[in-house]
């Protein structure tokens, strides 16, 4: 579906960038409202785009397409390449539109001072969960987004999953926990799979295993209303295996491991964050 150049806002959405997080959300944002065609997606790639639009039915179009047809512009592109797209996409904005960029680490000052003075800007660490609509949206306002740009904004991620609002001064921290969280889970799971094919399982049991137990863990840390360590002491009978496990994981400094990763997280976030 290419861009027939319409004109006047069209659409509800132009996703710029349609990389791992800008197909994840559009994937959701597609399932929910039952039609692609809503949506607009702007890449570098041409095969890329064209990927897309088989999968999801949505359109495709340049920066003055997207800004031209869609009110809400979202910026999903690498922090590395976010300053050459805002200087490509600026002549085409006005402080009309809602910009929301989910580029980690960039502040939204750095986004406001490349588009036309007051332009409403909201920065939001997504997470890939979206895909399933189990993801987790965290929002904070730039200089000229309202409460409504806030309403706005979370209204377009809540059928993918939760939203919060935090400090833009928290979203480093944010970014190290649940933008890149899923990955930690991923690479735990992982871990323990290859646990089970070394204590001889076939790889696909190991896998169901792992996987219904992540899972059921993930359900009861949400829905049962108690601490982590409750959870984790009621599975560790005394004298039991579980203990045995975790006396390993405190030898080896599992714990100290993953927070000095979420520490390095943290710092790449700032890191990406200022002016290259
Ligand atoms: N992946 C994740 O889980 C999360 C990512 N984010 C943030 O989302 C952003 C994207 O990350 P991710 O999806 O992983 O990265 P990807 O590299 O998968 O996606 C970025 C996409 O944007 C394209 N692109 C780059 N410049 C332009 C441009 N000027 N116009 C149109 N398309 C362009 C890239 O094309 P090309 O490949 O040719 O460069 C690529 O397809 C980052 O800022 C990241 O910090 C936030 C939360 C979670
Ligand atoms: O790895 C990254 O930089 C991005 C941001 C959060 C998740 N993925």
């Amino acid at each position: 579906m290419i861009d027939a150049g319409h004109t006047g806002p069209d659409a509800r959405l132009a996703v710029i960038g349609g990389g791992k997080i800008g197909e994840a959300l559009l994937a959701g944002l597609v399932r929910q409202a039952g039609d692609g065609r809503e949506f607009l997606v702007v890449e570098r790639s041409p095969e890329r785009a064209a990927e897309l639009t088989a999968r999801y039915g949505v359109g495709t179009t340049d920066l003055a397409g997207a800004a031209a047809r869609a009110r809400v512009l979202l910026l999903a592109v690498k922090p590395q390449d976010i300053d050459t797209l805002l200087a490509a996409l600026g002549p085409y904005v006005t402080p009309e539109h809602l910009v929301v960029s989910v580029a980690a680490g960039v502040p939204t000052s750095r986004v406001e001072a490349a588009l036309p003075a007051g332009t409403p800007v909201v920065r939001v660490m997504p997470n890939t969960p979206a895909l399933v609509d189990a993801g987790m949206s965290v929002l904070s306002a730039g200089a000229h987004a309202t409460e409504a740009h806030l309403d706005e904004a979370e209204a377009l991620l809540l059928p993918v999953g939760q939203v919060r609002r935090v400090p833009e001064s928290q979203q480093d921290a944010v970014t190290a926990l649940s933008g890149s969280g899923p990955a930690y889970f991923f690479f735990l799971v992982e871990a323990m799979i290859d646990a089970g094919i070394l204590l001889g399982l076939p790889r696909t049991v190991a896998a169901d295993l792992i996987v219904q137990t992540a899972y059921g863990a993930a359900v009861m840390l949400r829905d049962s209303g108690e601490h982590p360590v409750q959870l984790r002491e009621a599975v560790t009978s005394p004298g039991g295996t579980t203990i045995a496990a975790i006396r390993e994981l405190e030898r080896h400094g599992v714990r100290a491991a993953l927070i000095a990763a979420i520490e390095a997280a943290h710092q790449r976030s700032v890191e990406l964050g200022r002016t290259s």
